[in-house]
């Protein structure tokens, strides 16, 4: 009995990696899962590391294999699976004992869970956990909130399984009660978003420029040698590299075109929205994955109005390719601008505080978005504590570079009728935010027209009303 130091529940794909993760790094773990046999499995395959976990066939086993204070992570489904575990948990628990939902939680839920649990006598922390199956087992980037107290009881455990970037780890403090499930919903957005643009550059080098699966493979595994090294871009060459066991096509092409999504990346575009953050890349990103579900009626579509592309011409083939890999970064660039312009209003909002830089920082490696360019991200706000990441200076030569590339690869894919809707949005959203003089003087006019709304003038200070007549 009580030996254990942290209990876990949920052995799915991220709890039974993290699990082993954390056995691995030495510190005695308790496991349950509501499917026992799957606990069975778990600890027999365990191996050597077997010796440092204790399967559990119930919650009350949890509970008397831990030490108190009892740190435990839920590795659930979001939602009401987390409510009804905390809910079967809490006879079992003593005062101090921490929970951590460490899926991916709303962190509107989050909050509400932690305004339920006060004064309970019972601690909680909501984490955002990224790096998928390979990232729980060897190390990810955590996102941490709740109380700065709670924090420093589990600090040494999540610092031993977090990711490292250069010595140091992907793990961090982000604020109180929702923090660390506010910015992993937006590591997500900003995923999407990535993802998205990835996927349109895909697009237009298959229906544009012609190139097959491996001859683009070649092309993204060089790019990931440049600026644009991500785990994303590498995942996409070896992606397009592999081949289907079965038909022995690239497995690329024998995919349905049809994208999944949990929710995370639909929440970052709600939050923005709410906040009147304008994140138009992520919103994109999330409507695109939308569309891609429809798949009859964009079928029936194309009986109706035909197939909509033209490729590009063969003479300027190699220009066109060279333009992708600007267009890619300068998209990027203006994407996590919006990401993080999110967060800065977030942080304003729920008086989190948010370090910015930090958060850059702890997503160098470990999680999805992992790449070089957050390490510049980290450093401009080290540095600058810019407004909008396109204010900072670090950036606004890398996009004076790339946004023409940009520009033409949006113009070429609009010509061709290849949709690129993130990376139409990065550009539209760059163009707006560098236009000194826009057009809502003409939105104010018709606000006032319609509704007696009123409008500010250049050239005197107050309320004004126009002298409409009709
Ligand atoms: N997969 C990924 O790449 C990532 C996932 N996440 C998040 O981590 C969490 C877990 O995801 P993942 O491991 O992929 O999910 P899985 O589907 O692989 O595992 C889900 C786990 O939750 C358990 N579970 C499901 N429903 C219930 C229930 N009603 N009561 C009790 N236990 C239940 C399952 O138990 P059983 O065996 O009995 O079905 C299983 O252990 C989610 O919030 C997810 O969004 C976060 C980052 C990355
Ligand atoms: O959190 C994750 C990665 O960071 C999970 O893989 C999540 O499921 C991704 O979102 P979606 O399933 O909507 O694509």
């Amino acid at each position: 009995m009580h030996t254990a130091e942290i209990g876990l529940i949920g052995l799915g794909v991220m709890g039974s990696n993290l699990a082993l993760n954390i056995a691995e790094k030495g510190h005695r773990i308790a496991v349950w899962n509501r499917t026992t046999e799957t606990t069975r499995r778990f600890a027999e395959d365990a191996g050597a590391l077997g010796a440092m976990i204790v399967p559990c066939d119930t919650l009350a086993d949890l509970a008397a294999a831990i030490r108190p204070p009892r740190p435990i992570i839920l590795m659930v489904p979001a939602g009401a699976v987390v409510d009804e575990q905390i809910r079967a948990l809490r006879p079992l628990l003593s005062a101090d004992d921490i929970l951590i939902d460490a899926g991916n939680a709303n962190f509107r839920d989050t909050m509400r869970r932690f305004d339920e649990l006060d004064g309970s006598g019972l601690a909680f922390i909501g984490m955002g956990v990224s790096g998928g199956e390979d990232g729980a087992r060897n190390g990810p980037s955590i996102m941490v909130g709740g109380a700065p107290s709670s924090w420093l009881r589990v600090k040494d455990v999540l610092v031993a399984v977090a990711a490292q970037y250069r010595g140091e780890p992907c793990v961090a403090h982000l604020g109180s009660d929702g923090a660390g499930h506010f910015v992993k919903t937006i590591h997500n957005g900003i995923e999407y978003a990535d993802m998205q643009m990835i996927a349109e550059v895909y697009g237009l080098l298959r229906d544009g420029a012609g190139l097959k699966a491996g001859e683009m493979a070649r092309l993204f595994q060089t790019w990931n040698g440049g600026r644009l090294e991500s785990y994303l871009v590498e995942i996409t060459a070896s992606v397009l590299a592999t081949e289907d066991p079965e038909t022995g096509d690239p497995i690329v092409d024998v995919i349905l075109d049809r994208a999944g999504q949990k929710g995370t990346g639909r929440w970052a575009a709600i939050e923005a929205q709410t906040m009147a953050v304008p994140a138009t890349a992520i919103e994109a990103a999330v409507a695109a994955r939308s569309l891609s579900a429809m798949k009859d009626e964009r079928v029936a579509a194309e009986a109706l109005y035909g197939a909509p592309v033209t490729a590009f011409s063969k003479a300027n083939r190699r220009a066109v390719i060279d333009d992708l890999e600007s267009a890619l970064y300068a998209g990027k660039i203006a994407a996590y601008a919006q990401g993080f312009a999110v967060m800065e209003a977030a942080s304003r909002e729920f008086a989190w505080g948010l370090p910015l830089a930090t958060v850059a920082r702890i997503w160098r490696a470990g999680c999805i978005i992992r790449s070089q360019f957050l390490d510049d991200i980290a450093r401009a706000y080290d540095e600058d504590a810019p407004a909008n990441l396109l204010a900072a200076p670090r950036f606004v030569k890398a996009m004076q570079d790339a946004h023409p590339a940009l520009r033409r690869t949006v113009a070429r894919a609009a010509a061709a009728g290849i949709p690129v809707p993130a990376l139409s949005a990065a550009l539209a959203y760059f163009d707006t935010y560098r236009t000194a003089r826009g057009t809502a003087n003409l939105i104010q006019a018709q606000r006032d027209y319609f509704g007696a709304h009123g409008f500010e003038r250049i050239d005197a200070g107050g309320a004004h009303h126009g002298p409409w007549s009709g």
